[in-house]
């Protein structure tokens, strides 16, 4: 990783680009990416996921919308980067270092004792009458779990179980309170526990296993 200090882990691994493992020694965790304005962006993706979730467009309000997302399409489509050079996932200064993908988190708190974050469910993350979707709640745990375990070891670690309990509902539009830690660990196990709390509420628990990557792993 560029930047990082050097350690045992910070070598290159094999060249072949699809198998050069889930750790890369180039991977750079950057701010530049994208430009100033690529956080609006994803935020904008947001905002019309919002909307679409919850939208009922006359049939030709959605024949103009399919158009100009037609538009927008094919301007990305002289851009696209792999995945290790893209803005997404690596532009730490946003929420969920920029990913479309997760539910947006601001990390408070970060290191080998754990990791604090709040999260905020979207609109659109709608599982039904009017709270998250439980998959999303899973997801926010198996990125800051993961972060948790990545952190305590120095290099990334995989899933190999994920359990939640849901303890309450979880509410959309809420800054909500995750924790992620590594309760303890045994070799590259890391047992990562996590909370996420609206308030005092105990909404959902985290019990995970994280297998610490090798150096190349895939
Ligand atoms: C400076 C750096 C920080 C930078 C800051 C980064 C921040 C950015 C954070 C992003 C965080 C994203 C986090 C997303 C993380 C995913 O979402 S990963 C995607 C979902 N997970 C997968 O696809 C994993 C699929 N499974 C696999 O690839 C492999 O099974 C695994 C999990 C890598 C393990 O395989 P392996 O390495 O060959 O290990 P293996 O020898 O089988 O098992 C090792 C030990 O674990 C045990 N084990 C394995 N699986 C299990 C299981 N399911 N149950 C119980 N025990 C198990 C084995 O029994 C064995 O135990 P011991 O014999 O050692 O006692």
């Amino acid at each position: 990783m560029k930047g990082a200090p050097e350690q045992e882990w910070n070598v290159a691994a094999d060249e072949t680009p699809q198998h050069q493992g889930g750790f890369r020694a180039d991977f750079e965790v950057t701010t530049e990416r994208g430009g100033p304005s690529y956080g609006e962006m994803i935020e904008q993706v947001r905002t019309f996921m919002d909307k679409v979730r919850y939208a009922s467009p006359s049939p030709e309000l959605a024949d103009e919308v399919i158009d100009d997302l037609r538009k927008l399409n094919a301007k990305l489509d002289s851009t696209l980067v792999d995945e290790w050079t893209s803005p997404s996932g690596t532009r730490i200064d946003l929420p969920s270092r920029g990913n479309i993908t997760l539910p947006p988190y601001e990390v408070l708190d970060g290191g080998p004792d754990g990791v604090d974050a709040v999260v905020t469910f979207r609109p659109f993350h709608l599982g039904g009458n009017g709270v998250a979707h439980g998959g999303h709640v899973a997801i926010a745990f198996d990125d800051l779990g993961g972060m948790a375990a990545a952190l305590r070891v120095g290099r990334p670690a995989r899933t190999a179980y994920l359990t939640v309990n849901y303890r309450s509902l979880t509410p959309l539009d809420t800054p909500l309170t995750l924790r992620t830690w590594v309760e303890r660990h045994d070799g590259r196990k890391n047992f990562v526990r996590g909370t996420l709390h609206d308030g005092d509420r105990l909404c959902a628990e985290l019990d995970s296993l994280f297998i610490e990557l090798k150096p190349g792993q895939a």
